[in-house]
């Protein structure tokens, strides 16, 4: 019988189906039974029994792609349509801090507020949901990567030249072989409608407005090809890569994504085990993992926040001996993303990859890696020793906040940078106009500080127009004598008393 007539499921049935033997929910409007893959679930069992018989749809969507369910559940398990007058509405109490942000919203700064991209963050911060901000904004342990990662470029000064035309600014350059406008690009960052319901094609939008490169996170919240859908005419996108303990699972995820017209595989090399990103875990993260591509059904301890119940798929035993095989699985090329010292690079090159991100992934894996423009410092007078310095694209991301960090870089010898956050704040604060904003903001303050160091396109740019002495020097602050001040007594004048 056509889909219309079949019976609809009630949801006085659904709701019997509320435990471990026996699971179901409702997701936009259709009923699965989840029993059998409770254990599978990356983000553990209990954060679906939580709707065991009841409308899942909500808790689901941000973290899922909305093919998630037919790629993973068997078509036996789906169970067909639910007449939703029947579903009871779920009671969430009033929750004081939803009401206080849903009040800090109507207050917030309208856009043309926004002057530069540390204003998205401060907006996002005070808009975001907390799990959503606690997520985007953590950092591993302590957090001094993070912080570093800016500040680092706070190290960095410029040697302007002047007296130079700089009438017209081309500020556009090749990313692998593509054309793009000014020389960053999107970076692959998880979990997009964690921020907004659309979720990553918002930057997609973004990137096709401003000729930028979109990166595709593994685990974004739409599904790749929603992503690629969203690409309108020659938009390039590349791809990001958690590379899978079952190498079949990445093998078809790579080669779908050639097919699609991806232009650049980046396979993450510093994530064995996402980072312990402690505001995330504060936030308890109570929502399922992403669409994961897991063949564990262990317990995942979820208290370790959105990170861990996301990533138990990846293959911590990736090691340099599989390199060859990305390579002939693939004709896109292949760059490593997060490699952090110059060692590894010239290991890159050899290995015949064709490009590296230095990067610690924002702060949020090892406390203590250097900051990605700091690595750079390293790498580049090494392999211009070598004349190595165009055997392959080096990337650069982390901390980059101005378009002076950008300059800073390709000053440096990068061919491109990497920005995350700020656009995932501008979008989560203001949406498609936010990330519009955020990206129309570097481009205006990167032609006005290219004219004032004096260079009117990005090929002039190279190290002379800097000074990085400061970069390698991690200031720690001595120790302040406290035992001494204690005692010691200043000079005191005759006649005054020793207080
Ligand atoms: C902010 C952020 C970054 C993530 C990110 C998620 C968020 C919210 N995630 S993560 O969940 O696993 O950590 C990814 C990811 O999926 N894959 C990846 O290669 N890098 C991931 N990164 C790192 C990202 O690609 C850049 O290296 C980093 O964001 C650059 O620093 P800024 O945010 O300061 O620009």
């Amino acid at each position: 019988a056509p889909a219309s007539d079949m019976k609809k499921l009630l949801g006085d049935e659904i709701s019997k189906h509320n435990s471990r033997e026996s699971c179901w929910v409702v997701i936009h409007g259709k009923a699965y039974d989840v029993t059998d893959f409770l254990p599978e679930h990356p983000g553990g069992p209990k954060v679906i029994l939580k709707y065991a018989g009841k409308d899942a749809t909500d808790e689901f969507d941000p973290i899922h792609p909305p093919d998630t369910l037919d790629k993973y559940l068997d078509k036996s398990k789906h169970l067909g349509e639910v007449d939703m007058s029947t579903i009871a509405e779920e009671q969430s109490d009033k929750d004081p801090d939803e009401e206080e942000r849903q009040e800090r919203i109507k207050e917030m700064p309208t856009l043309e507020q926004c002057f530069n991209l540390a204003d998205f963050e401060a907006v996002a911060r005070r808009v975001m949901k907390k799990t959503s901000w606690a997520y985007y904004s953590s950092g591993a342990d302590d957090e001094i990567t993070m912080r570093e990662n800016h500040s680092a470029f706070h190290k960095i000064w410029f040697r302007p030249r002047v007296l130079v035309d700089v009438e017209n600014i081309d500020l556009s350059t090749t990313m692998l072989g593509t054309r793009v406008d000014i020389p960053f690009y999107a970076t692959a960052t998880a979990l997009g409608k964690l921020g907004h319901p659309e979720g990553e094609v918002i930057l997609t939008r973004a990137a096709k407005k401003h000729n930028v490169i979109q990166m595709i996170p593994t685990l974004a919240s739409c599904s790749f090809d929603e992503l690629v859908d969203a690409r309108q005419g020659d938009q390039v996108q590349w791809l990001q890569l958690y590379v899978n303990k079952n190498r079949d699972i990445t093998k078809r995820i790579v080669q779908h994504a050639e097919n699609r017209g991806c232009k650049g595989l980046f396979i993450t090399v510093d994530a064995p085990q996402l980072g312990r990103r402690e505001k995330d875990m504060r936030s308890k993260f109570s929502d399922t993992g992403s669409d994961v591509q897991s063949t564990s059904g262990d317990e995942i301890d979820r208290s370790q926040g959105a990170a861990r119940a996301i990533s138990s798929f990846i293959d911590p035993s990736l090691s340099w001996k599989d390199i060859p095989w990305f390579l002939s699985i693939t004709n896109m090329p292949v760059i490593l993303k997060g490699v952090q010292r110059v060692e590894d690079v010239i290991r890159a090159i050899e290995a015949g990859v064709h490009g590296v991100v230095l990067s610690n992934h924002g702060g949020r894996q090892l406390d203590f890696a250097r900051s990605g423009i700091e690595i750079l410092a390293e790498v580049m007078p090494v392999l211009r020793e070598r004349g190595w310095e165009n055997r392959i694209e080096i990337y650069v991301d982390g901390g980059i906040r101005r378009a002076t960090d950008i300059i800073k870089a390709l000053c440096l010898g990068a061919k491109g940078v990497g920005i995350g956050r700020p656009f995932l704040f501008a979008m989560s604060a203001y949406g498609l106009p936010g990330v519009d904003r955020a990206m129309q903001l570097l481009k205006d303050e990167m032609a006005m500080n290219m004219r004032l160091i004096g260079c009117s396109s990005v090929d002039q740019l190279n190290p002379s127009l800097v000074d990085s002495r400061g970069l390698g020097v991690h200031t720690a602050t001595v120790p302040r004598d406290t035992l001494h001040l204690s005692c010691y007594d200043p000079l005191v004048p005759p006649g005054n008393k020793i207080t």
